[in-house]
């Protein structure tokens, strides 16, 4: 009879073996070690920073075995019990973006000892006691410090929360839809009406009972068009969650080498043309940009285009995907569906590939399409080990993601947790889902294509090329 693993071991073991890699990788970067008690953001904190390879799976191996270690050892009531207030972190936080919390600390006497509650709620005009109670709190769930009694200072990831950084636009926006539109995740599965419940259309989802309307979120029809402040906030949040994945789509595939025969990348769907703005900084050799989206998305994206300092090479140009693409004949280009196609149903998906298979016809364009592709939560025991793993890495400048060591899930876990994240999201709003290989595979081919190559990014999305089948 084979001897019984002991999980939690097996756990520590790819904790130690990947914390020792990673602080070896950020010796070798001449980096300090991150600090709880830092006031100012970590150079590795830097969303353009790329860990190489070695270090970014190092980090991604001991976030996970911490989670699930975590998971051996937390008592299940206790998290229950915490899960079941875990509204009050997100509502502090976006109370600490709304008052400009980080910018408050920034501005005292001593930024690293922070500033007193009293000055805080005086500048704030609200009550002291209240806002002592809410900051406590998300203290202890790792934003800001409080370094002696009723002192509150900025913390590392504080810092993200500052007006006009990725975190705020999230907190603040994505919230409002996110928060509120999974609340009616339960009244939607089991929504009285048979058809309503059970219905794959964008008019019977949780956003419709929440938003009380009978119009779809998206689309040429769809609520943010008719509401382009609401479609530019949208935008802002989408483009913030793009900053998480852009580095690793951006470094993780050969750009150059596919643009070398061709005219331009075409961003359909582009939003407000984070991705294009992130590859024409990067590659000042691609010449040109084109994002495509919707009339509503036009004002946000060239102020966005603009602000970046890209407009010579990154364009703007109103176009519904469901309709023939106007760049169809024109020339040769590398389209691009970045978080585009798990909005929509397999059918309505179909539709938008097969107008871009007719710009691919008779043509040198191709078309990536840059999606995560969920993998199921399971893992064994029996698998190599994260040491092994990693020190097949040593060296390597190209990313490749090691397999997941035993009692660590297939996707990392809560590593990947945006991925299936963003999933629930999209069922609550848009009745749609992200895809898996097989998923993505069977669609692509309905609109006469088949996919080439998957490539792993750091980042938690996947780089898929298409080719006609
Ligand atoms: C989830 S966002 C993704 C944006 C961007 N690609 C990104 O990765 O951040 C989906 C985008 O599709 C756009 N969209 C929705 N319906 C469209 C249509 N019929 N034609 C063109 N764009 C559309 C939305 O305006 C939005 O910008």
């Amino acid at each position: 009879m084979s001897e019984a693993i002991s999980e939690i071991s097996s756990l520590l073991e790819t904790l130690t073996s990947s914390i020792d890699v990673f602080k070896s990788e950020l010796a070798r970067q001449q980096f300090s070690e991150p600090s709880l008690s830092a006031s100012q953001p970590h150079p590795i904190d830097d969303p353009t920073y790329v860990p190489p390879p070695l270090m970014y799976e190092a980090r991604r191996l001991a976030v996970s075995s911490l989670n699930q270690l975590r998971l051996l050892l937390e008592s299940p009531l206790e998290a229950a019990i915490n899960i079941s207030m875990a509204s009050g972190e997100i509502q502090g936080l976006r109370l600490a973006a709304e008052i400009e919390l980080p910018e408050i600390l920034d501005a005292a006497t001593d930024p690293e000892e922070g500033e007193d509650i009293r000055v805080i709620a005086e500048r704030t005009k609200t009550d002291q006691r209240k806002l002592e109670g809410i900051l406590r709190h998300v203290v202890k769930k790792g934003w800001f410090r409080e370094t002696k009694p009723g002192y509150f200072a900025n913390n590392r990831r504080s810092n993200t929360l500052r007006k006009g950084r990725p975190g705020s636009y999230l907190i603040k926006i994505s919230n409002d839809y996110v928060f509120n539109v999974h609340g009616k995740l339960p009244e939607l599965m089991t929504h009285p009406d048979e058809s309503f419940r059970m219905a794959r259309d964008p008019t019977h989802t949780a956003w419709n009972i929440f938003a009380n309307t009978d119009l779809p979120f998206f689309g040429a029809n769809g609520w943010t068009e008719k509401n382009p402040t609401e479609a530019q906030k949208f935008a802002l949040a989408m483009g913030s969650l793009g900053v998480a994945s852009d580095s690793g789509v951006v470094y993780d595939f050969p750009w150059v080498e596919l643009l070398k025969d061709k005219d331009a990348i075409i961003d359909l769907g582009g939003g407000q043309g984070t991705l294009s703005c992130s590859l024409a900084t990067a590659y000042p050799e691609i010449k040109s940009f084109v994002v495509q989206d919707l009339p509503g998305l036009r004002e946000s994206a060239e102020k966005f285009i603009t602000s970046k300092s890209v407009s010579d090479r990154v364009k703007f140009e109103e176009q519904n995907f469901f309709e023939p693409n106007r760049r169809r004949g024109t020339g040769n280009y590398v389209f691009i569906l970045q978080r585009v196609l798990h909005d929509w149903s397999v059918e309505d998906g179909t539709k938008i590939l097969r107008q871009l298979r007719d710009c691919l016809v008779d043509s040198k364009s191709t078309l990536i399409i840059i999606d995560p592709l969920l993998s199921p939560a399971i893992f064994t025991s029996k698998a190599p080990s994260a040491k092994d793993s990693l020190s097949a890495l040593k060296g390597k400048r190209h990313y490749q993601p090691v397999p997941p060591p035993p009692f660590i899930p297939q996707d990392f876990g809560d590593n990947w947790l945006t991925a299936h994240s963003v999933n629930i999201s999209l069922i609550a709003m848009l009745n749609s889902f992200e895809h898996t290989y097989f998923s993505m595979s069977h669609m692509v081919e309905l609109a006469g294509m088949k996919i080439k190559k998957v490539n792993a990014t750091r980042g938690y999305v996947q780089v898929t090329e298409i080719e006609i089948s």
